[in-house]
């Protein structure tokens, strides 16, 4: 509108023009707030989505249940085409203990490992003195160039984010992000609200790790790296629940290293440490990987066999026992020495697992205990899983 020095306005222009002017200066102005009104409503919804997302995270109790609620949630409320994570995991240790833990990896094909900091692509030498931590990483798709940290990408991916994934000014790994809008991620773009994301997904990642590695220690034995009393105390009372639901044999053997004093007062205590981690690695050779092999303590090992009646397990118990027996076992060069073992082997039948359950591992345990004892008496290096009446 054209105003004159003294406010008025010009006779040439008449009422009607500026009532017009200032009508669709009105309606441009209402159009604005409604799209900024808009707008706030999205960023709101958008943030009442994320918080929900952190809290889900926060709450996972272990490493499955995160990583898959952020594969699951994120592509969702970020409206993304695709997410991936990246970890460094430098001596397989994080994959070692989640198989460990049964955890499938196939479940989460988006879900990569690598060993060096290098192999995440993060572009590390923008990084300075002032700011020594890698910031996200933006910009288009490059089929190629992401082709590792992308390894399924959909069809028409466009533009992609790459955010280090931080605790402690350690790098862990990376969160990536993907869309099919070429505008979505442009090296321009403000990062604050991924590197959040980010930073809660990181906290979250350490912890559930952390935790797991708890779990994992204190279900093994550190000496051997099988699982201890504790694990199998507990697997036992699963099992027998599974094997009476789902009507199959189960079966326990007892193991035990004959004259480990001996073999302990020839070669020293190391010597028999040493011993022991091989008989381990041996009798695990013999098994499925359903089976479950704990040492018990000294030099004593049971495993549990799923779904295995007295003979099957009893031929198990036999490869084992041939194993052992079998070669010598190299301390150092100079140093060989025989070890055989004996074994004790039971079975709970199908339809003999109801009642209670801890009396049941009980017994069972102490029916392989008692095969042992005969194994020993009748002089050694030998399989008892039959004791006649
Ligand atoms: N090196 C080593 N020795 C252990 C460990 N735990 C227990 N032992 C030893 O294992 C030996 C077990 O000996 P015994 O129970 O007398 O039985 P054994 O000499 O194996 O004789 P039989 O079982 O009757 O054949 C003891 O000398 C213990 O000190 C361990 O973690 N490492």
């Amino acid at each position: 509108m054209t105003h004159t020095a003294t406010g008025k306005l010009p006779p040439n222009i008449d009422h009607a023009d500026a009532a017009h002017d200032l009508a669709a200066e009105n309606r441009a102005l209402r159009a604005r707030m409604a799209y900024l009104l808009e707008q706030a409503e999205r960023n709101h919804s958008i943030m009442t989505r994320h918080q929900a997302f952190d809290l889900e995270i926060v709450g996972a109790s272990n490493f499955p249940e995160l990583v898959g609620t952020i594969f699951r949630v994120l592509p969702v409320i970020s409206e993304l085409d695709s997410v991936t994570l990246t970890l460094i995991d430098e001596d397989a240790d994080i994959r070692t203990v989640m198989l460990k833990l049964d955890v499938v990896f196939e479940d989460f094909p988006d879900l990569i490992f690598v060993e060096t900091l290098d192999e995440l692509g993060l572009d590390l030498a923008r990084r300075t003195a002032n700011a020594p931590t890698p910031r996200p990483l933006l910009g288009m798709y490059d089929r190629q160039r992401h082709a590792h940290t992308f390894p399924n990408a959909p069809v028409g991916l466009q533009s992609v984010a790459m955010v280090p994934l931080l605790r402690n000014k350690r790098i862990i790994g990376s969160l990536n992000l993907g869309s099919c809008d070429p505008t979505r991620f442009t090296p321009s773009l403000g990062t604050d609200f991924i590197e959040h994301m980010a930073s809660i997904i990181a906290i979250c990642l350490e912890n559930v790790i952390s935790n797991e590695m708890l779990k994992y220690i204190g279900l093994t034995d550190s000496l051997t790296g099988v699982y201890n009393r504790r694990y199998i105390d507990r697997r036992l009372l699963e099992e027998i629940a599974r094997a009476r639901r789902q009507q199959y044999p189960i079966s326990f053997m007892y193991i035990d290293i004959d004259h480990f004093k001996r073999v302990n007062d020839t070669v020293g205590h190391g010597g028999g440490d040493e011993v022991l981690r091989e008989v381990a690695a041996r009798i695990k050779n013999e098994l499925r990987t359903s089976d479950a092999l704990a040492r018990f303590g000294g030099e004593e090992f049971v495993v549990l066999l799923i779904d295995a009646n007295l003979e099957s397990a009893a031929f198990v118990a036999e490869r084992i026992r041939a194993s052992v027996a079998g070669s010598m076992i190299t301390l150092s060069p100079e140093l060989q020495l025989s070890v055989t073992v004996s074994i004790g082997v039971a079975c709970l039948e199908v339809g003999m697992a109801e009642g209670d359950p801890e009396v049941i591992a009980r017994n069972l345990i102490e029916r392989a205990d008692g095969l042992l004892y005969d194994a020993k008496e009748n002089g050694r290096n030998r399989v008892i899983s039959y004791r006649a009446e």
